[in-house]
Order: structure tokens, then C-alpha cells, then sequence
């Protein structure tokens, strides 16, 4: 039989722009270095800025105790931010990293205090195996402080071969991670 090319059927590799699928994707915020909370909520408008990243949930902001750093790091600020967009797994990865690098993050001491860190938690049902680049994050179904957040505004998302959201953060030790009262804004 001949390949009759089908007009109702679009090549995924020929989509640009607004055409791109939107994907459910959540980054977590931590900072535990200088204003924490203004940190936080600079990524927040930060990495929304941009007709290609639309705001659907910024989650409610926890005080955690440091894990895996120094047992003398101050206290994070963690938080959850949930977006829709049409951008890969990479470019999220640089925006985050150009957010940290604008709000003053350093790289000079391995697991110090930092002024702001984002990790891109999931993106949609896509994966990400490279040497500098795993999605979902590898550490996310072990972490209360990314986990709680995230289940408090996208507790149905189901992340690539780990389950729902809601279901992991049910499991994890919530020990040393408290709500605070102070909340983050959601971008204009
Ligand atoms: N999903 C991801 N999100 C962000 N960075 C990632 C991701 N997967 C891999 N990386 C890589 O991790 C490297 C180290 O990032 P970073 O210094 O922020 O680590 P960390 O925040 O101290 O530790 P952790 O990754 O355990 O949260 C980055 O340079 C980046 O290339
Ligand atoms: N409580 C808490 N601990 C951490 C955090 C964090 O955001 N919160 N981030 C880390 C590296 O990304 C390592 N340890």
C-alpha cells in the first residue's frame, strides 16, 4: 500500500511555536540564604515572565530543615510553582539557572547556603536521562519540602514512573517541614 499522506495528521517535529503541546511542569523553589522570601518570590516572577510559561498555582511557603548540607545551614524557605508550557525540559533548566544566577546564587561551596535554588521537577509525561539534565528530578520522591507544597496545588499530577503527587507526599516523613503564614503572591 502507498503512504498516502494524511492532512488531518500534523509531524510532531514541523510544530513551532504556539502549536507545541502544553505541558503540566512544577519547579521547586528553596532558598536559605539572605531575604528568603523575596527570593522566592522573584523566581516566581521571574520565570513567569514569559508568554511561553503560564502561571496555574504557587503553592503555600514552608520552613524546612537543611537535608543532605552541612548540619549548621540555616533553615530553607521551600515552595512549589506550577506552570503550563510550551518549553523543553532544557530551556526550563537554563531559565532556572539564569533566575538563580540573577538573584545572587553561587556555586563556590558544594551544598551551601544559597540565595535561591530551582529544580525543574516534571514536565508533563516527558523524560530526561542526560548527565546534566534528569527529569523528573531524581531526589523529588525522597524530599517532604518539594513534595508537601507541590500536594497542596497539583495533588493529581501523575509524575512519569513515580505515581501521583498526593500519594507520594501522603508517604514521606513531613518531619522538620512547617506551613508558614507568610505566602508568596501570584504573578500579575
Ligand atoms: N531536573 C533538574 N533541575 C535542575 N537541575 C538539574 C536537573 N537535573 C539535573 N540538574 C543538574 O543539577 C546540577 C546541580 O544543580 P544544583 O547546584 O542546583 O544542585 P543542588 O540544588 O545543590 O542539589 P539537588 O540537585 O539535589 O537539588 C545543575 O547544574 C543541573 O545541570
Ligand atoms: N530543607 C531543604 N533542604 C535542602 C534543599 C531545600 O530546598 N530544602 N535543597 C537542597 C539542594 O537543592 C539540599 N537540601
Amino acid at each position: 500500500m502507498t503512504n498516502v499522506p494524511n492532512p488531518n495528521v500534523v509531524d510532531a517535529d514541523t510544530l513551532t511555536g504556539d502549536l507545541r503541546p502544553l505541558r503540566r511542569t512544577a519547579f521547586a523553589l528553596g532558598s536559605n540564604l539572605g531575604d528568603r522570601l523575596e527570593f522566592l518570590q522573584a523566581a516566581v516572577d521571574t520565570l513567569t515572565d514569559s508568554s511561553e510559561i503560564v502561571a496555574v498555582a504557587v503553592s503555600p511557603v514552608y520552613e524546612s530543615e537543611p537535608v543532605d548540607a552541612p548540619s549548621d545551614s540555616p533553615k530553607f524557605l521551600n515552595a512549589v510553582l506550577v506552570v503550563d508550557t510550551t518549553l523543553s525540559p532544557r530551556s526550563l533548566m537554563e531559565r532556572a539557572q539564569s533566575t538563580e544566577s540573577a538573584y545572587g546564587r553561587t556555586r563556590d561551596v558544594p551544598n551551601g547556603p544559597r540565595t535561591l535554588d530551582i529544580d525543574v521537577l516534571a514536565v508533563g509525561d516527558v523524560t530526561a536521562d542526560d548527565e546534566d539534565l534528569r527529569v523528573p528530578h531524581p531526589r523529588l520522591a525522597e524530599r517532604a519540602f518539594v513534595l508537601i507544597p507541590w500536594a497542596d496545588v497539583d495533588p493529581e499530577f501523575r509524575i512519569p514512573g513515580l505515581g501521583r503527587v498526593l500519594d507520594l507526599s501522603s508517604a514521606v516523613d513531613a518531619t522538620g517541614v512547617r506551613r508558614l503564614e507568610e505566602s508568596l503572591e501570584f504573578p500579575a
